[in-house]
């Protein structure tokens, strides 16, 4: 990049005036510096990249590139976002298609907080793209001494893999909040995975896929830690509590999305559409346990 080693874009002038100034985002990520390098700007014609990262929420990606897709033409696109819009029901790379047909366009997915990434913390993620050659030089130029990145040509199945993981963190955390003991965010997670195969499988992603790093091990991840949004909130779900609205919480649309397609197909998802009814306050915890504890006896 001209500008220097990356150009950080926000659409608030005020806050990028106030990034470059202090050189903190001390509400996002206190205490850690932003790298010399890092040149913030809210002007989208200072972004002359060859690669952007788009790291907004989902249902915000539609309207973000509505806006600024002309200006990120000619450059290679990675997605960031975790989710399925609810209007399209794909994931980022599919909506980045949707406006930008030939765009160059790649996955970035996996378990990390951002909070560990930016501290330098050993990572492994997910850099998905069905092109072979794009995939290769962009997990060259992406990866750091502590930034581990493996290419996978399944870009649907590692879209799914991050969007589904927090549906079942939502559930995970209700289990938590709620009181029902380790076990049962245990059971929830390995039920959980199984629904998220079970939906993958038909949307035609790689069953391998989902057992790695976008899959499980986000799923890991999620489910067993305090600093994930949508554990925390079902965490707020379980036991009652307020929790601030302004907060992204993916696996909340998620749910919803899921909840349909998995109806329009015919998949039964129990743990998704227990989530999706909680979510939407049309079912009550107790309600919710009690239709997933009834359920016919299955094989596994
Ligand atoms: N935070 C993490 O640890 C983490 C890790 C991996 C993946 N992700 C994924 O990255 C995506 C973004 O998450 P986040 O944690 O950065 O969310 P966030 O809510 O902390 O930040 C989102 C940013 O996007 C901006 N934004 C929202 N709508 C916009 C629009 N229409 N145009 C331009 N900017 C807009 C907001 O102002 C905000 O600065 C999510 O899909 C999330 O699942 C997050
Ligand atoms: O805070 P969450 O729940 O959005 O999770 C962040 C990342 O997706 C974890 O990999």
């Amino acid at each position: 990049c001209a500008l220097g080693d990356a150009t950080l874009w926000c659409r608030d002038p005020a806050q990028a005036d106030a990034l470059n100034q202090m050189r903190e985002n001390s509400v996002k990520l206190p205490g850690v510096p932003l790298p010399e390098g890092v040149i913030v700007t809210s002007d989208m014609a200072q972004v002359t990249a060859a690669i952007v990262l788009i790291a907004i929420p989902m249902q915000q990606t539609r309207p973000f590139l509505a806006e600024h897709g002309g200006a990120l033409r000619d450059t290679t696109l990675v997605a960031c976002s975790k989710g399925i819009d609810l209007e399209l029901m794909i994931g980022p790379v599919g909506v980045i298609r949707s406006v930008l047909r030939d765009a160059r366009v790649a996955l970035l997915t996996g378990p990390s907080f951002a909070d560990d990434i930016a501290r330098g913390l050993p990572t492994a993620l997910t850099l998905a793209c069905a092109d072979k050659a794009l995939g290769m030089a962009l997990q060259e130029q992406l990866s750091t001494p502590n930034l581990r990145l493996y290419r996978n040509s399944d870009v649907v199945g590692a879209e799914l893999g991050g969007a589904l993981k927090n549906v079942i963190a939502i559930a995970a955390g209700v289990t938590v909040g709620a009181g029902l003991g380790e076990s049962a965010r245990a059971a929830l997670m390995a039920r959980g995975y199984a629904e998220m195969q079970r939906l993958a499988l038909t949307l035609g992603a790689q069953p391998d896929t989902l057992a790695g790093l976008s899959g499980l091990g986000d799923l890991i991840l999620t489910c067993g830690s305090e600093k994930s949004r949508n554990f925390r909130y079902g965490v707020a779900l379980g036991s009652g509590a307020a929790f601030d609205s302004a907060t992204t919480v993916e696996g909340a649309a998620t749910a919803r999305a899921v909840a349909k397609l998995a109806k329009a197909r015919g998949l039964d998802m129990p743990i998704t559409r227990m989530v999706a009814a909680l979510v939407e306050g049309l079912i009550t915890l107790p309600e919710a346990l009690a239709a997933l504890l009834a359920r016919p006896l299955t094989d596994e």
